[in-house]
């Protein structure tokens, strides 16, 4: 690969997180030709790309395909069933990237061999809308050339941080990676209250909706202000927001729900290892 020619990339699972990744890659022009296995089929966003092969299994994969970065996206859970038919293509100049919650580098390396050059990472779906944020994490064999080129991947999609400490994945993956869900369920708890104290249904979800994505949008562009900062902005002496954060923030309130969720979900990455 040069970096003029692009990277030639094999995605293996191409549902919600690999989709998502893809349609950056193209767009960035990073990838110069990628095959996808997936028996669902090719996202129609990428339908007609000429640099797009879709193949059904390990077993079709066109004569002679030596990819620079392999992109493991299939479920944890099918992980093992589907990793051993990319044994032969261990070799120095191959990347195994995987973005699959628990699964650590030395459950890579064990199936496929010591030799494995492995990048562990977590995004998230913001990637979709290039808003993703993506921690990683690189084997010994990693080269410098190969953590730049997994990081040019990762970055089509959003930001990315590296780091050292592997153990980092399991927390990572519960604040970030299982995150949006909570921001979207920050959402329906939200309409579902409007509508408790009063408003109609489709108002309450309408003003739930628009305060969360302004709020995100607010915070995005208040590089200098803390969160904590813009919460206060709301907040009056006396009034309405100082009434609903004595519920949210007395000691049975938010934080110990949110700090039990996120350990859940710490806990769960570490049984996904296997
Ligand atoms: N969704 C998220 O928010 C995030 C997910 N992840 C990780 O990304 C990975 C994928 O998750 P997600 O995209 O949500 O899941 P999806 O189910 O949307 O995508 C997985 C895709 O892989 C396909 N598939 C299943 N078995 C194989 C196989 N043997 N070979 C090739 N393709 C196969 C599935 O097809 P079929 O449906 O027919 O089985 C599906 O299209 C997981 O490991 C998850 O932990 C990481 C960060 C965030
Ligand atoms: O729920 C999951 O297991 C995956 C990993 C992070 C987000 N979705």
């Amino acid at each position: 690969m040069t970096a003029e020619s692009g990277a030639s990339l094999l995605l293996v699972g191409c549902g919600k997180m690999g989709g998502a990744m893809l349609d950056g890659w193209l767009a960035a022009g990073i990838a110069s030709r990628v095959v996808v296995v997936d028996r669902a089929g090719l996202p129609q966003s990428v339908a007609g790309d000429a640099r797009v092969t879709l193949v059904s299994g390990a077993d079709a994969l066109p004569e002679g395909f030596v990819p620079d970065v392999i992109v493991l996206a299939v479920k944890p859970q099918v992980m093992e069933e589907a990793l051993p038919s990319y044994r032969a293509l261990v070799r120095p100049g191959t990347v195994f990237l995987s973005i699959a919650a628990g699964k650590t580098i030395a459950w890579f390396e064990r199936l496929l061999g010591e030799g494995a050059v492995v990048v562990r990472s977590m995004p998230n779906t913001p990637a979709a809308i290039g808003r993703g944020m993506t921690v990683a994490v690189p084997n010994a064999r990693v080269s410098a050339a190969q953590r730049d080129l997994s990081d040019r991947l990762l970055r089509a999609v959003g930001d990315v941080a590296w780091v050292e400490d592997e153990g980092l994945l399991d927390p990572v993956t519960a604040v970030s990676g299982s995150g949006p869900a909570y921001v979207f369920f920050l959402v329906e708890a939200m309409a579902k209250a409007g509508e408790a104290a009063g408003l109609p249904a489709d108002l309450a979800m309408r003003l739930a909706r628009a305060t969360v994505s302004g709020a995100g949008a607010l915070l995005d562009a208040s590089v200098q202000q803390q969160a904590a900062d813009l919460r206060k902005a709301v907040t009056s002496p006396n009034g309405t927001t100082q009434a609903a954060l004595e519920v949210l923030m007395a000691p049975e309130g938010m934080q110990p729900v949110m700090t039990a969720a996120i350990a859940a979900a710490t806990r769960r990455s570490r049984e996904l290892a296997g």
